[in-house]
């Protein structure tokens, strides 16, 4: 079983990056944490940097993960492999720009990258973001999925992460206490689906519904409570099309063995109980 601690920070192309860094800093309220050759790093919380946008195909999008050690880190490139996966260890440059000791990358059965790292870089610092957006840091991954069913094998088989809850066959999956680091969405494609930050308060969440309105930013979902974490939420479009989400007050799972994942509706009343329906693709029937 590869033991997964968090999920860590996500990669994302883009063709515009002043575009994308304007709206990370301005729209989103990430801090910049470094301007390299061809990449702008963002820290959302004490972690060197959560988000990543580099130069490239804007369908290039990597999602990370921590592994707890060097040993486990071989053990789980060598169970990939096995399983039939390719397994590519990253080079120390590239290790340097992922601000990590060592990585591999895969892609899961859909064709989601995905990189497994050692030792991500923390700076032990809050982030202070000049749009006070109220972040208190990345939290989880939405990722496409072609096939539900083997997709959650994959993650909870080969992987340690546990179903939280369902909605339709789409699972919620947890690493630690936190209710879900990965949620797996029905698509035809493979990418990233949405990227959330949790936020600190429902004043954030509708502070943040009237600023990205006023500043022509479209909202695909919410203001809403998600019935499953519990969460209040805001689900907005970003650069190259790509959903994020602000959530507060998602549900902590403490009591791990009797915890039992709980089924909900693939309809608006699954996703929201106060009312409203999502207005982006994955999540429509
Ligand atoms: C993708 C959907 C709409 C979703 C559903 C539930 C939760 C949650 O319980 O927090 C999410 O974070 C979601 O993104
Ligand atoms: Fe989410």
């Amino acid at each position: 079983m590869i033991e997964l601690r968090d999920v860590v920070y996500c990669r994302l192309g883009t063709t515009d990056l002043a575009g994308a860094e304007w709206y990370a800093v301005n729209i989103l309220g990430l801090e910049v944490a470094e301007r390299r050759k061809g990449a702008v790093y963002f820290k959302s919380d004490a972690r060197a940097h959560t988000l990543c946008y580099f130069e490239g195909d804007p369908t290039d999008q990597m999602t990370a993960f921590e592994i707890g050690t060097a040993q486990d880190l071989h053990t789980a490139g060598a169970t990939l492999e096995a399983l039939g996966h390719d397994v590519y260890y990253g080079t120390r440059a590239e290790c340097e720009a992922r601000m990590v000791r060592e990585f591999i990358r895969f892609r899961d059965p859909t064709g989601n990258v995905i990189e497994f790292v050692l030792r991500p870089e923390t700076t032990g610092l809050d982030y202070h973001g000049s749009r006070n957006a109220g972040i208190t840091g990345f939290s989880h991954v939405g990722l496409c999925s072609s096939d539900l069913a083997r997709d959650e094998h994959f993650w909870t088989s080969v992987c340690n992460a546990r179903v939280s809850d369902r909605i339709g066959d789409a699972p919620l999956m947890r690493l630690g206490t936190i209710h879900h680091s990965i949620a797996l969405f029905p698509f035809h494609r493979a990418g990233i689906q949405h990227i959330n930050h949790q936020v600190g308060s429902t004043d954030d969440i509708q502070r943040s519904f009237h600023f990205v309105r006023e500043n022509q930013v479209n909202i695909t979902f919410g203001p809403g409570a998600h019935p499953t974490s519990s969460a209040e939420f805001l689900y907005f479009t970003g650069p190259e099309g790509m959903t994020f989400e602000y959530s507060t007050g998602v549900r902590e799972i403490h009591d791990e063995p009797a915890w039992r994942d709980r089924q909900f509706h693939f309809e608006p009343k699954g996703f929201c109980h106060w009312g409203s329906a999502p207005q982006i693709a994955a999540f429509k029937k």
